[in-house]
């Protein structure tokens, strides 16, 4: 199954529900502009090299579209659109004023130098700077870009239109960003996984958790759940998994990444070292949060999933069957729609910093980001009670509706 029928599927299981008309699934499911375009740059040593860049606009209903920008090999239109109707469910579920976009750039950029990089997402800025703004479409950080990306790409677009920093999200913080966007996705799946086990009546203390994927989300989740007394036994990342079964040094780990090239996991050693794949599998562990890539827990692999909670850091990690599967075997899937939602919330306040040229506290920013997450988290709790569905499902029920709802109030 592709990326976006995965989320087709997702939507139509709550569209029933919801007795949704086809005609009315078909255009709320349908991205509204898809924009491919090609990206050439000169390499360091002279040579030229061409990408494949995408942009897609999935929905406004709800306001100017807004997703992050992923610079990873495996890019292409089919996740793009995936990611970016994602985009739009998740935005609505935590009520933010958007719609829903994503881009990326297929390219592998742990193979490009730092200049390189810069002049490839100017380039891309080149090919998207019209399709792009403030009021229109607001890229963000998501795989393989940060700060640094979206500082470019902001000054690249202001060459054209001026100066207007809320073009973008997730810039640096001396430059326009907001305080706590760094943290914001693993910072708000902490929360919610605290919020959730205490909402099934169980301690920190007892539930082991493993991570996959030790990047922004993944380092940031680590933290939080460390710095809440949850045993983190195990983190992983491309060069595989560092595994104690009594519980990870995630400050000493933090303090590795920050002292090794591109904050890779490679050569630490105070713990046993597995394959990057056997992170899923681990016996023993309460809460399983995968936070790299999508599609990685499937038909194949999920007889073999122990953890009875699944906390989706990333976005898409389950396929369909797997997630009917899990559900039918009783394990709570908390959905990436709500829970990797902490960066998009905290993207929306850096955008209205910006637009209201006026700076928000650290506390500030992590008060009414825990506000909005736990309101979000208990509205979805109480749909998913009220309709006897997995939480997954109640979260499409909530964005199908006010989507639906604000697509209705503005006419035809
Ligand atoms: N950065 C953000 O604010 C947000 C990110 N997300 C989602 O979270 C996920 C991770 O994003 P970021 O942390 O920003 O990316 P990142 O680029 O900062 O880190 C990705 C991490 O995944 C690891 N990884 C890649 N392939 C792997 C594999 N096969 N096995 C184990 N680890 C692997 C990488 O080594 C790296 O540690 C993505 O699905 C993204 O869409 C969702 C919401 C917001
Ligand atoms: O911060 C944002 O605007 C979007 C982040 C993102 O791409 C996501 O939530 O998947």
């Amino acid at each position: 199954m592709r990326a976006f029928e995965a989320v087709q599927y997702y939507f139509d299981q709550a569209a029933e529900i919801l007795e949704l008309p086809a005609a009315v699934r078909e255009t709320l499911l349908m991205a509204k502009r898809e924009v491919t375009v090609q990206v050439t740059i000169e390499r360091d040593n002279g040579e030229l090299a061409t990408f494949v860049g995408y942009r897609v606009q999935h929905n406004n209903s709800r306001g100017p579209m807004k997703g992050g920008l992923r610079y990873h090999h495996e890019v292409n239109l089919d996740e793009v659109r995936s990611l970016a109707s994602l985009m739009t469910w998740k935005t609505a579920v935590v009520d933010l004023p958007y719609g829903g976009a994503k881009g990326g750039i297929g390219v592998n950029p742990r193979e490009l130098s730092l200049r390189e990089k810069e002049r490839l997402t100017r380039a891309f800025v080149d090919q998207l700077r019209d399709v792009v703004g403030p009021d229109r479409d607001i890229p963000a950080p998501d795989m393989g870009t940060d700060f640094r990306v979206m500082s470019w790409f902001r000054h690249q677009w202001e060459k054209y239109h001026g100066f207007n920093p809320a073009v973008i999200t997730g810039k640096p913080v001396e430059e326009y960003g907001a305080k706590g966007r760094e943290e914001a996705t693993g910072r708000g799946v902490g929360i919610l996984t605290t919020k959730l086990i205490g909402r099934l009546g169980k301690k920190a203390e007892k539930c082991r958790v493993a991570i996959q994927g030790f990047g922004n989300v993944g380092s940031h989740a680590a933290k939080f759940l460390h710095d809440a007394q949850f045993p983190i036994v195990a983190v992983s990342d491309v060069t595989g998994t560092y595994y104690n079964p009594e519980g990870l040094n995630i400050p000493d780990i933090l303090r590795y990444i920050l002292e090794h090239p591109q904050g890779q996991l490679s050569g630490y050693s105070n713990c046993e070292h597995l394959p990057s794949d056997a992170l899923l599998e681990l016996e023993e562990v309460e809460i399983l949060i995968p936070a790299a890539l999508g599609g990685v827990i499937t038909a194949e692999n999920v007889d073999r999933i122990r953890a009875p909670i699944i906390i989706e850091g990333a976005n898409g990690p389950l396929f369909p069957l797997a997630d009917k599967l899990l559900h039918e075997r009783g394990v709570i899937v908390l959905p990436d729609i709500l829970a990797n939602a902490g960066g998009v919330t905290v993207s929306y306040f850096e955008w209205v910093q910006n637009r209201q040229h006026y700076r928000w506290s650290l506390d500030r920013v992590r008060r009414e980001l825990e506000h909005t997450l736990v309101d979000a988290f208990e509205h979805v709790w109480e749909t998913s009670q009220q309709h006897d569905v997995s939480l997954r499902t109640a979260a499409f029920i909530i964005a199908i509706r006010r989507v639906r709802r604000a697509w209705e109030l503005a006419g035809r």
